[in-house]
């Protein structure tokens, strides 16, 4: 899977290009990562990325021709999507990376900054997604939410032992809590069942803890679990 940043601060991703799950999808050759500078398109003696908005107003907006140049200086690798990371995007769930990580063989993530680019460049863009309902001053944190997100799918990209983390949260629920040695820490003792060896009450004890956390904590989430419960029951 190829993925193109197109980011005024290609160091941004320098560090999470070379470390963890992505550096080992890129070392087996499942995945190239390319950073492409908008900055590196203008035209002009000051190499100008940005403008003041028509119609006033603070801060400053990404000029739409660097952005285009970017944009269609890039290898065209099929089924591909031009993702613009924006606030008025639709939200990331695990099923949009599954969507997205089942479906395009190129990602093309396009990272804003100061207000927001251009209206006119969504001419290029296929979609907007969001990371949530917040501010942020940059898409950089956004698009490696997504590139992580969509890359783990990926078959080979992750090994089997991290591949059941998905499995409480693609069912929809949060997940259970997690405890390792010593058994005993400052009095804190692992939940008995975990130590017991009995492997049908400890899925169990796991099950409830997923369904207590998701009811008490994401309301929103727990009902949206009990109507795909029920349809599945009614199938
Ligand atoms: C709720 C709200 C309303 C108005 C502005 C903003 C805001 O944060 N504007 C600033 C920018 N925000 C994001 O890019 C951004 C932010 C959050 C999630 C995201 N998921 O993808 C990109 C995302 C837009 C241009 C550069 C940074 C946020």
């Amino acid at each position: 899977m190829r993925f193109d940043l197109i980011t005024l601060f290609p160091e941004f991703f320098h560090s999470p290009l070379q470390s963890g799950l992505i550096a080992k999808a890129i070392a087996k050759g499942l995945a190239e990562v390319h950073c492409t500078n908008p900055r590196d398109f203008t035209c002009d003696r000051h190499h100008k990325v940005d403008d003041e908005p028509y119609g006033g107003g603070a801060g400053m907006v990404l000029k739409p021709e660097p952005l285009a140049a970017a944009l269609e200086s890039l290898p065209v690798v099929t089924p591909r999507q031009v993702i613009y990371l924006s606030p008025q995007g639709e939200p990331m769930t695990q099923a949009l990376f599954q969507d997205l990580a089942t479906s395009v063989e190129q990602l093309v993530l396009v990272c804003g900054h100061y207000e927001g680019i251009d209206e006119r460049v969504m001419t290029w863009i296929d979609r907007e997604i969001s990371l949530g309902d917040f501010v942020l001053t940059c898409g950089e944190i956004p698009a490696l939410a997504l590139l992580n997100g969509v890359l783990r799918l990926r078959p080979g990209t992750i090994g089997k032992e991290e591949s059941h983390r998905c499995d409480s949260f693609s069912d929809g629920l949060l997940d259970y809590p997690h405890y390792t040695r010593p058994a005993e820490f400052r009095g804190l003792k692992v939940p008995e069942v975990l130590l017991s060896g009995n492997h049908g009450a400890i899925a169990a004890w796991r099950r409830q803890q997923q369904l207590e956390r998701t009811r008490d904590r994401r309301p929103d989430l727990y009902q949206a679990w009990q109507a795909q419960q029920s349809d599945l029951d009614s199938h």
